[in-house]
């Protein structure tokens, strides 16, 4: 894969406008856009035209009830034509696998389903004061078992679990990993975090970068400066 393909944008604003010009100046330097909350929240489906327009879009949208209704979910996102999204694997195999078994509607045009697995702003401490002992990496692999047991196509993880997972699972499961961020960048609320190039050596298949590209003044610059830094 060329190098800019693994990089995915995260554009996160509520105001379309801004969307589409980001979406515009950085579809050249990147694999597919990420269409995230915060934009799906402020213009619905409607979001998702001025950047299918441009590039494959990534649909954010961490869905998360019972197996019924984010079946039900994915069937009404299927018509947007998602090139990828994504699930909580806390949501146990049963709901992963009725979101599969939906997205099959869709034959050969159906979304990558992803699984994510713990958040990347969850460091080992957030994590325990949720109930769950034994750090991010265990439960990453617990998680990453039950999805891609019942269909997931592949897991969000951060970058400092990608390795882990190789060992576990193999080339096999697709890689989308966000908590990326170039050296010297802020890191916000992120915890768990590495280097665009450290994330693609440990072998993710994109990386997910947001506040870095959008923030900056020339955000295809960014974006290009990036993708330039990921190893071939
Ligand atoms: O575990 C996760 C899952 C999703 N995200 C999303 O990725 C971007 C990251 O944005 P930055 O500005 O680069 O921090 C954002 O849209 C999150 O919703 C994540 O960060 N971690």
């Amino acid at each position: 894969m060329h190098a800019a393909a693994r990089l995915i944008p995260a554009i996160d604003t509520a105001d379309p406008a801004r969307a589409a010009a980001l979406a515009g100046a950085l579809a050249p330097h990147c694999g597919a856009l990420k269409l995230g909350l915060e934009l799906f929240a402020a213009e619905g489906p409607a979001a998702m035209r001025a950047m299918t327009e441009r590039a494959p879009v990534f649909l954010d949208l961490k869905l998360h009830d019972i197996p019924n209704t984010v079946a039900g979910a994915v069937r009404s996102l299927l018509p947007l034509r998602p090139a990828m999204l994504t699930l909580h694997g806390l949501g146990g195999p049963a709901m992963i696998a009725a979101a599969r078994e939906a997205a099959e509607a869709a034959g050969a045009a159906r979304p990558i389903l992803l699984a994510v697995t713990v958040l990347t702003s969850m460091d080992a401490a957030t994590l325990a004061e949720t109930g769950v002992s034994g750090g991010p990496v265990q439960q990453v692999l617990r998680l990453a078992r039950l999805a891609l047991g019942a269909g997931a196509d592949g897991l969000v993880c951060s970058p400092q679990e990608v390795s882990r997972i190789r060992d576990a699972f193999g080339a096999a499961p697709l890689l989308v990993v966000p908590g990326v961020r170039p050296a010297g960048s802020a890191l916000g609320d992120q915890a768990r975090t590495a280097t665009p190039a450290e994330a693609v050596a440990a072998g993710a298949d994109w990386i997910v970068v947001g506040r870095p590209i959008t923030g900056a003044a020339d955000p295809a610059a960014a974006a290009a400066a990036i993708a330039e830094s990921l190893p071939a």
